[in-house]
């Protein structure tokens, strides 16, 4: 997610929100079922001594060093998890920590996506016009809507429409007040990607694209299973998945202080909303039914010329593609 706030001073970089996202580097559209570094980017650091010449450097290698302390960090913070009882009350009251994010910040806070051309141009490629077929998408944890309005202004002259849904009332709230919203291209309505069965506002297998981004961070990790069971259900056979999040080992997950690890990388912000930091291998396998079609990181250091900071980000992207086909995940 980006937030709209200076990427390039750390106080801007503190707890509750951690800036999440810069735009992605360059297009990563590279089929290949292991890590991408080196295809996102298009300015690499090939000398340590120009590190602040720049703002950003991409495709960024972590040396055995970084990763040792980045490690480091992580067990220390292990040192004071979160208590049982709030840990239970995170977990039972989550959407309305949400409800009272989107209540404060309401569409105010992520940017816009105007970064999907570029990085899933799949939600843009073949789209019918005047075709009594629609292309079906489908986005869980639209929040606000900054990535259902931007598509469906790139898309206006197609037979596009959007299924908008999230948990917090608040957010669908907040999309259904902006005034592109218009039920002729979208539907906004709440709904738990972790529910036992798929939304009846959506048709089975009828979905051609399902979008998630930064939202299957925030989920419980005992639930990706049953998350993924339902985006597998509305989907066609051949439909894709278009996923981004946060990687192991991003900024955010090290500034995390003392009391604040509910599980093994997975987080409670000082707002109650809840993140995950995943590796490939745990997003490979848990779309292990689907064609990987791309499970890539992005890897970015940021600079803060001036204080002379160096700021590591690690976002995960991903396409999958339900077989043709196959059947549902079972739960494990
Ligand atoms: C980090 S925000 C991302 C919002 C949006 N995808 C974006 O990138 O701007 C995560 C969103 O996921 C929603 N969310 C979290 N858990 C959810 C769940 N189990 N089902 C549906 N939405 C969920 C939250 O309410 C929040 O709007």
């Amino acid at each position: 997610m980006e937030p709209q706030v200076d990427t390039n001073t750390l106080s801007a970089l503190a707890e509750p929100y951690v800036s999440a996202e810069v735009q992605p580097a360059a297009n990563p559209d590279k089929k290949t079922t292991s890590s991408v570094e080196g295809t996102f980017g298009t300015r690499v650091l090939e000398n340590d001594a120009k590190v602040f010449e720049h703002n950003a450097w991409d495709n960024v290698e972590w040396d055995e060093e970084q990763e040792r302390e980045a490690l480091e960090v992580i067990q220390k913070q292990a040192g004071a998890m979160v208590g049982d009882s709030d840990r239970e009350r995170y977990d039972k009251e989550a959407p309305l920590f949400w409800d009272d994010f989107y209540s404060r910040n309401a569409n105010k806070f992520f940017k816009d996506r105007h970064w999907l051309r570029i990085e899933f141009p799949e939600l843009f490629e073949n789209l019918p016009k005047d075709t009594k077929e629609r292309f079906n998408v489908m986005e869980i944890g639209c929040g606000a809507g900054n990535t259902v309005f931007p598509l469906i202004s790139e898309a206006a002259d197609a037979n596009l429409f959007v299924y908008a849904c999230d948990y917090s009332k608040v957010a669908v709230d907040v999309v259904k007040s902006n005034p592109e919203y218009n039920e002729s291209k979208c539907r906004a309505f709440v709904f738990d990607v972790t529910s036992e069965n798929p939304p009846p506002e959506v048709e089975a297998e009828s979905v051609d694209i399902c979008i998630c981004i930064f939202v299957l961070s925030a989920i419980h990790p005992s639930t990706w299973e049953r998350a993924v069971r339902n985006i597998w259900k509305v989907l066609k056979p051949g439909g894709l998945v278009m996923f981004r999040d946060y990687g192991r080992y991003d900024l955010a997950q090290l500034r995390f202080k003392g009391g604040r690890m509910l599980e093994d990388n997975f987080y409670i912000r000082g707002d109650g909303t809840r993140v995950y930091f995943f590796t490939n291998e745990e997003i490979g396998s848990m779309f292990k039914d689907f064609i990987i079609e791309q499970n890539g990181v992005d890897r970015r250091l940021i600079v803060n010329r001036s204080r002379k900071l160096k700021m590591y980000r690690v976002w995960l992207q991903g396409k999958f593609r339900k077989p043709l086909s196959g059947t549902a995940p079972t739960s494990g």
